[in-house]
């Protein structure tokens, strides 16, 4: 038995929600570029958890269901008053999702409608605790989510307390397309991993938000920012990466497990970022995110990823850096719960074995003859 490290190249599932071909990314079977400029991140989520694009009815029902879920218990609210003001806010997020299943009574049932009605309500919920969470963070009181809006426009507005402006809102709805699934990244593997056990919709979303946190995944896009704002000007651009590339250390943003010609969802982002920057008029940001590119993938060949300019993006958007990877759980919940449904509908429990490459024939020694 010889492992392969980091799983490179396994076959690790079965899947019809999302596939990863010559570099080309489909849900369902559409491009995400299709996707990208077509639909809105409420289709999307239907077309992933039912497999099909919604029709106006269906597409209506599930708005106003995600209307009338988005609302959080109080004492989740309370709870989350308790958390440190500095609180990591991935580390808030998984808190609170883990919590959010005391206070469901359908949590641990199992029949596919309950879950369906779950993978639903959590679309909803998410986006309210972030918000409450970027809000309690700064001494404020959280604002209640308002029906009719989408998830996009919602978010926003209880992040702000104000109704946003279009302009974001469709970028973020767009933003929100681009992440909503991909295949079987860490995430979503370890979402799969946690319900194959039987183990409940809560605890694989959970799982799910563990794992997204770290820099190698999700959490990059935050690693961007500060990256970003450490360098400062474009002019300080090519000494700084010069000097991480010099030292072999990594640039967040960049390279990918499965793409290795380019990020397809990556040019949305970029496109996305450069026009921010112009409607600002102020397009430094954007303009020192290419020279990042343009030096890493001079030198080393790594394309940007999903996570390099959603960062400028956000931040265009006025939407501080800790929420960045919360932001990716807004939309990547959509894909995990599909997952999750999937992996209910024809489970088998996911246990590989390991490589045993430690010590052998060792023999008991009683604790005093130890050094
Ligand atoms: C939504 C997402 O999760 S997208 C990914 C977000 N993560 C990041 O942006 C973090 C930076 N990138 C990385 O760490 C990696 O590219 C990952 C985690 C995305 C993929 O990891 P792997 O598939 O294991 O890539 P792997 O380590 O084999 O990379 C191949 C080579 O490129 C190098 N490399 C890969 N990414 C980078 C990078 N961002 N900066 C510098 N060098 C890099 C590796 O060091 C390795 O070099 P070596 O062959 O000399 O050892
Ligand atoms: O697929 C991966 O390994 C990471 C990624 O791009 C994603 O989760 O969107």
């Amino acid at each position: 038995m010889t492992a392969t490290k980091g799983l490179e190249g396994i076959v690790a599932a079965a899947s019809s929600i999302s596939s990863i071909v010559d570099g080309v990314l489909t849900y369902r079977g559409y491009n995400i570029d299709d996707l990208a400029a077509n639909a809105s991140f409420e289709e999307v989520a239907f077309l992933l958890w039912f497999g099909k694009l919604p029709n106006q009815d269906e597409l209506s029902r599930l708005q106003q269901d995600l209307s009338d879920y988005a609302a959080i218990p109080d004492a989740l609210i309370e709870q989350m008053k308790l958390y440190p003001k500095d609180m990591s806010t991935m580390a808030a997020l998984r808190s609170a999702v883990s919590a959010l299943a005391l206070y469901d009574a359908e949590a641990d049932d199992m029949s596919r409608e309950a879950n369906e009605r779950k993978a639903i309500r959590l679309q909803a919920q998410l986006p309210t605790i972030i918000a409450a969470m970027a809000r309690l963070r700064k001494g404020q009181e959280p604002v209640a989510p308002k029906a009719g809006l989408s998830v996009a426009e919602n978010f926003l507005y209880m992040l702000r307390g104000e109704t946003p402006e279009e302009t974001s809102v469709k970028a973020l709805d767009q933003a929100l397309v681009l992440h909503a699934d991909h295949e079987l990244n860490a995430s979503t593997f370890a979402a799969r991993v946690t319900v194959a056990t039987l183990s409940d919709i809560y605890s694989g979303v959970t799982s799910a938000i563990g794992a997204l946190k770290g820099p190698l995944h999700g959490g990059a896009n935050e690693a961007v920012m500060k990256m970003l704002n450490e360098i400062g000007s474009i002019d300080k651009v090519e000494p700084y990466i010069q000097e991480k590339l010099d030292n072999k250390d990594k640039i967040m943003g960049f390279g990918h497990r499965v793409y290795k010609n380019g990020d397809p969802r990556a040019k949305h982002l970029q496109k996305m970022s450069r026009e921010l920057g112009e409607m600002k008029g102020d397009t430094s940001l954007y303009e020192m995110s290419v020279k990042v590119e343009d030096i890493v993938t001079g030198q080393k060949g790594l394309k940007p990823n999903v996570d390099f300019y959603s960062a400028s993006v956000y931040t265009q958007l006025g939407i501080e850096q800790e929420l960045f990877t919360p932001i990716f759980a807004i939309s990547r919940v959509s894909g995990w719960t599909a997952h999750i449904l999937e992996q209910y509908e024809n489970n088998r429990i996911i246990r590989p074995r390991a490589e045993y490459v430690g010590q052998t024939d060792q023999k008991y020694v009683p604790i005093e003859q130890r050094s």
